[in-house]
């Protein structure tokens, strides 16, 4: 089928193409309907269907004799450790540890935090909830403690399983005091958390609470755990993503829905095959460390990387060609962002000379705009095709993507192609009228979504329609702004909010503006997301001081730096504060941050007619502006 045959069947008839489609996944219930609307805007794939995501991504494949395939390659770097699992070593590693949380309690429904760094373990326990049809939340390693205990508030676990330790290149991250800050600033009480020791920082286990992970797993009294069976409209997980303002947004993602469409996105879109190695070089605490370093790659039964390092300084920037070169990797999906830093480190990329990535077919960018001297950079250095590709974290699975294995199509660098199968794509101006091609206006997703998608925010429908679905009725809005030139492709331009994209890591800067905000010495605060050659965007705060303030303000700045890392995480890379004598406003009170921060990045940036105090401009420009090329 081409791709507009199909991407015309999916919007015509997407009960007819996603039932299709849904036949390459083992229900243990076949869903007899496919989209129910009746409950519009919450619409429900297979709300008849019932199946278990674990036995679609382990089971079925032993039960198949494919038991001896390999299913993951742990590479560490950072401990000088590869280990290897074959889909029958994994399955037994899952239904030992979903025995585990079974004997603590966890039983289908029940929700699991998983704080980990990448280790085999991680994958292990969110493949364990998946086989008893808990849910899981997995938190990014880098959020610290109140990021932590936000999350578990919300979604008020029954265990947490986590690990002593993270390594990064330059130090051991000692994970288990964070969780037990965490547990301590969290309100809700859980009742048991589950410790992964590892050698680089022994922890200290909390008698009576905290179990650890190798003697529970040898514990005679623990066997392994079937798989349940649970609706395809059942949560598999909830994965926080930030929003741009309050709480993080608790994104919910189904069973049945799921499987299928990672199952259709891994041929039609990746080109992958069974038999592929194929590495997503992520985090499991992204949205992409879900989709496609765990349940994508596993549903289809191929093999996937999970890599503890970075792409420089584990050793140097030949990392990532050591790990295709010895896994025989197939497909590498990573962030622009590392490529941009294995470009600084070794911009003639001498060090690709050392290995043979023959295998590789095809590289997969996303996460953030890909700009076209990346793309140039890695399509010259590789001589295989990029593909740079458009998602989020609410969508799951790609919705812009040059389909490699439905229908290559001629890429244009800094677009990310067409609209998969399933997803209608429409650019609105503010009246919500469909821009002309080349005009730029919001990107938003006509309703139903396909499957896969969020069906809503945990425990939040009124926040899922309000931060989705109120802008233009009848469609979900995603964000981001940009346009559709001539011949249908996408340019996607970047956010339309406040949320920054930092190394591709999506983050509000209005989590870290309540930081500055609640430092004694802080009158008021704005942090906005500036242009950066590598990180891609990092954020910088400005603050007015308190009147009366005597501190010297490199202190107060040097503070406000600390407790950005401190209570929001390493991962926020907010470096740079500076105290400013005004920010400037509009006559209603709103803070003109997208004069900032086009001030910041160079632009000749008009002053705007609804400003306040048009001077501001001028003594701010010597703090904000980049300093002039001699
Ligand atoms: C398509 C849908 C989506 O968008 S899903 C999101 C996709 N995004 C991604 O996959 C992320 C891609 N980015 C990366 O993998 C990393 O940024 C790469 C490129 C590898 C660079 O890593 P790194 O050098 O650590 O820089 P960074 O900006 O990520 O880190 C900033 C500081 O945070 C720290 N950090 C990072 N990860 C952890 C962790 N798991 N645990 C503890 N700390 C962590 C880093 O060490 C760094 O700290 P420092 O400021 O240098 O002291």
């Amino acid at each position: 089928m081409s791709y507009a045959d199909a991407f015309a069947r999916s919007i015509a008839d997407p009960q007819g193409f996603w039932n299709e489609a849904a036949r390459a996944v083992t229900w243990s219930r076949a869903p007899g309907r496919v989209l129910d609307r009746d409950d519009a805007p919450f619409y429900r794939w297979f709300p008849d269907g019932e199946l278990n995501t674990c036995f679609n991504a382990l089971d079925r494949h032993v039960e198949a004799g494919r038991g001896e395939r390999l299913a993951l390659i742990y590479d560490s770097p950072v401990t000088g450790t590869v280990r290897r699992f074959t889909y029958a070593e994994l399955l037994a590693e899952v239904a030992r540890f979903a025995g585990v949380l079974r004997d603590l309690g966890v039983a289908e429904g029940d929700r699991v935090v998983i704080y980990m760094p990448m280790v085999p373990e991680a994958v292990v326990a969110m493949l364990a909830c998946a086989r008893l049809g808990a849910v899981h939340s997995v938190v990014f390693g880098g959020f610290a403690p109140k990021e932590l205990a936000v999350r578990i508030d919300d979604a008020r676990p029954k265990v947490v399983v986590s690990a002593s330790c993270g390594i990064e290149p330059s130090r051991v991250v000692p994970y288990k005091p964070m969780l037990d800050a965490a547990l301590d600033l969290a309100a809700h009480r859980l009742e048991r958390c589950v410790i992964l020791q590892r050698e680089q920082a022994v922890a200290e286990l909390v008698p009576g609470r905290d179990v650890d992970w190798a003697a529970a797993m040898t514990s005679a009294a623990t066997g392994p755990a079937g798989c349940v069976p649970v609706k395809a409209t059942d949560p598999l997980y909830i994965l926080y993503t930030s929003g741009t303002t309050g709480l993080p947004k608790g994104v919910v993602r189904d069973n049945g829905g799921h499987a299928v469409a990672l199952l259709w996105s891994m041929h039609n879109v990746y080109g992958a095959l069974p038999d592929d190695v194929f590495w997503a070089a992520s985090d499991v605490g992204w949205v992409v460390g879900h989709s496609y370093i765990v349940y994508g790659p596993l549903l289809l039964g191929a093999a996937t990387v999970l890599y503890e390092g970075k792409p420089v300084g584990t050793p140097d920037a030949g990392a990532f060609w050591r790990v295709i070169a010895e896994h025989g990797v197939n497909t590498l999906f990573t962030a622009p962002t590392a490529f941009r830093a294995i470009k600084r480190e070794d911009p003639a990329a001498t060090l690709l000379g050392k290995y043979d990535v023959s295998s590789l077919r095809t590289l997969f960018l996303a996460g953030e705009r890909l700009d076209p001297d990346t793309y140039h950079w890695a399509s010259e250095k590789l001589g295989v095709p990029v593909i740079d590709h458009w998602w989020q974290t609410e969508t799951g699975w790609p919705v812009a993507a040059n389909l490699r294995g439905l229908e290559p199509m001629p890429i244009k660098p800094g677009s990310p192609t067409v609209p998969v199968p399933g997803y209608d794509v429409r650019v609105l101006d503010g009246d919500g009228r469909e821009c002309a091609p080349g005009q730029e206006g919001a990107i938003c997703l006509r309703l139903p979504l396909p499957p896969g998608a969020l069906p809503t925010l945990w425990q939040d429908d009124g926040r899922y329609v309000g931060s989705y679905l109120s802008a233009f009725p009848g469609h979900y809005l995603t964000g981001d702004g940009g346009y559709r030139d001539e011949d249908g492709y996408l340019f996607v331009m970047g956010r339309t909010d406040d949320v920054i994209n930092v190394a591709g890591h999506r983050l509000s800067t209005g989590s870290m503006e309540a930081v500055l905000a609640a430092h004694p010495a802080v009158a008021e605060c704005a942090v906005i997301g500036v242009a950066d050659a590598l990180k891609g965007q990092v954020p910088r705060g400005f603050v007015v001081l308190k009147s009366g303030v005597e501190a010297d303000p490199d202190v107060v700045c040097a503070e406000l730096v600390r407790a950005v890392r401190d209570e929001v995480g390493a991962v926020a890379s907010l470096k740079r504060v500076d105290v400013v004598p005004a920010l400037p406003k509009t006559r209603s009170g709103k803070i003109l941050r997208k004069t900032m921060r086009g001030m910041a990045e160079g632009a000749d940036e008009p002053v705007p007619s609804t400003i306040e105090d048009a001077t501001v401009l001028d003594v701010l420009r010597p703090v904000i502006a980049p300093p002039r090329e001699p």
